[in-house]
């Protein structure tokens, strides 16, 4: 990376970013070919697996985009930050970390044999199963539709527009529940599930199936790296604790169980859907004022071919690639 006097602001610095990204994308789009699909949920094996897309948004109001930027996809899993964020603002977060609590579990996100095998006080962290299902079956309301109420109006906030449900990929996964129905179960058997197991799995099934681009993980990102104020207006928009707590838990549980190497490589906060899907979170930095994006940015990734624990292989390889050549860094 060239570095010097630039500040990175103007349409010459957009022009050059932009060549880089581009050159970047391009180059890890090759590592596409060494992933797979997610084919546990049938309907995500049709996607493209040569897509790869990324979209930054910066706090200096600059926008980078390149790649398949228009390829809209289901959240999945990126889902649990916002059902997490919503239920801490609706309960309370000592009400949330009281039954849910914050250590990477080192296991797959739907690992079933963890639960017992590590005596459960209560479900490890929010972004696997049996945390998110415990985490959606305590949000508000009596029914799906009200408990999503507030997860859209949050969506709507954060992005500008209500987003839409796919409902082939919620079909999808309905039909094939029975792991999460598994989880499921053991959650009520240990007394940890708030909601009916129904109306729990048709809530979580329906926010993973919310349909997204990499545009609106990129505003996401962007919203958390100013600490839930709208980067524009200066509105809280998610409590500044809350958002913090996020940030912390996308570190060191958002990547699955590639969460410590993600950590070490590329060190910012990120959560990732299995879609192929990833939202990270650069903040602002104090030190090397030469590099791009130094008052923080959002980056949003979608590339659904993924390595063995569910993250997309080119999107993570491109983010440790940015991450080295911006100094994005939290460490
Ligand atoms: N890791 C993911 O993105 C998993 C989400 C998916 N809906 C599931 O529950 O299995």
């Amino acid at each position: 990376m060239v570095q010097g006097t630039v500040n990175w602001n103007t349409q010459l610095d957009k022009e050059w970013l932009q060549e880089y990204v581009d050159d970047w994308v391009s180059f890890y789009r090759k590592h596409t070919k060494e992933g797979k699909l997610a084919s546990y949920i049938p309907i995500l094996g049709k996607a493209n697996p040569h897509h790869l897309g990324m979209a930054i948004h910066g706090k200096n109001g600059m926008i980078i985009r390149s790649g398949d930027v228009d390829t809209p996809f289901t959240i999945q899993s990126i889902s649990k930050v916002i059902s997490f964020i919503v239920a801490c603002m609706e309960r309370g977060v000592g009400y949330v970390l009281d039954r849910v609590d914050v250590e990477p579990t080192g296991e797959a996100f739907n690992s079933i044999m963890h639960l017992e095998m590590k005596s459960l006080n209560k479900p490890f962290n929010p972004f696997v199963n049996a945390g998110a299902l415990t985490i959606t079956s305590m949000l508000e309301g009596d029914t799906a539709t009200q408990k999503l109420e507030p997860i859209y109006m949050l969506f709507e906030k954060m992005l500008g527009y209500r987003p839409s449900l796919n409902q082939e990929v919620y079909q999808s996964e309905y039909e094939s529940s029975a792991r999460n129905r598994a989880i499921g179960y053991y959650l009520i058997e240990t007394g940890f599930l708030e909601e009916d197991l129904e109306i729990t799995l048709e809530t979580y099934f329906k926010q993973c199936s919310i349909e997204v681009t990499v545009d609106d993980l990129a505003k996401i990102g962007l919203l958390l790296a100013c600490d839930g104020e709208d980067p524009n207006t200066g509105e809280e928009i998610i409590p500044r604790q809350i958002a913090r707590i996020t940030k912390a838990l996308m570190l060191t549980c958002g990547m699955y169980d590639a969460s410590g190497k993600f950590a070490t490589y590329v060190g910012i906060p990120a959560k990732s859907g299995v879609s192929g899907g990833i939202v990270a979170v650069a903040p602002p930095r104090v030190r090397n004022q030469q590099f791009p994006f130094i008052e923080g940015c959002g980056i949003g990734v979608f590339g659904p071919a993924l390595e063995d624990r569910g993250n997309s292989i080119a999107g993570i390889r491109l983010l440790k690639h940015i991450a080295s050549q911006w100094d994005l860094s939290i460490f």
